[in-house]
């Protein structure tokens, strides 16, 4: 199936990249799932040393799954859909930043945890489910109509 058959998600922090402050990590994912927690019924509680809906770590190369990373540059991160378990990987070999001088952590995790809830990649630039990061400005983010139509197709208003 391909979305999660209830509404209250949990996710956990495998660990942390050291190129950014933990809070500023904690900062950027949380943010990121307010993305969509926004337009959908969907809550999502983060848990600590025990198993969590969906599990987000750092990682480098091969990492345990059928598809390693490729280094600096490329692939930033991957996710799995609801009906594999939903968890998110991010390529350590990126420079993880809080804004715009590296691979902005927040943009990239909202991108990976539509895949996480069940969205595929848009053909719609600007959208946020679109396959190429376009580097926008993380304050001033907003979803396209696109992502809010797909997710509310999985999950209503
Ligand atoms: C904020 N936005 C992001 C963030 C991340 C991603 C993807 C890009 N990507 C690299 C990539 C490039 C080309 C093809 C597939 C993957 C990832 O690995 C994972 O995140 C795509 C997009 C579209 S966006 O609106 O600009
Ligand atoms: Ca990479
Ligand atoms: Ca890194
Ligand atoms: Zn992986
Ligand atoms: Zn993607």
């Amino acid at each position: 199936d391909p979305a999660w058959k209830k509404t209250k998600l949990t996710y956990s922090i495998l660990n942390y990249t050291p190129d950014m402050d933990r809070a500023d990590v904690d900062v950027a994912i949380e943010r990121a799932w307010k993305v969509w927690s926004d337009v959908t019924p969907l809550t999502f509680t983060r848990v600590y040393g025990k198993p969590a809906d969906i599990e987000i770590s750092f990682a480098a190369r091969s990492h345990g799954d059928y598809i390693p990373f490729d280094g600096p540059g490329g692939q930033l991160a991957h996710a799995f859909s609801p009906a594999y378990g939903g968890n998110a990987h991010f390529d350590e070999d990126e420079s993880w930043v809080r804004d715009l001088t590296g691979v902005n952590l927040f943009l990239v995790a909202a991108h990976e945890f539509g895949h996480s809830l069940g969205l595929r990649h848009s053909g719609i630039w600007g959208a946020l489910m679109f396959p190429t990061y376009q580097a926008t400005d993380p304050q001033n983010f907003r979803l396209h109509r696109d992502d809010i139509e797909g997710i509310q197709s999985l999950y209503g208003p």
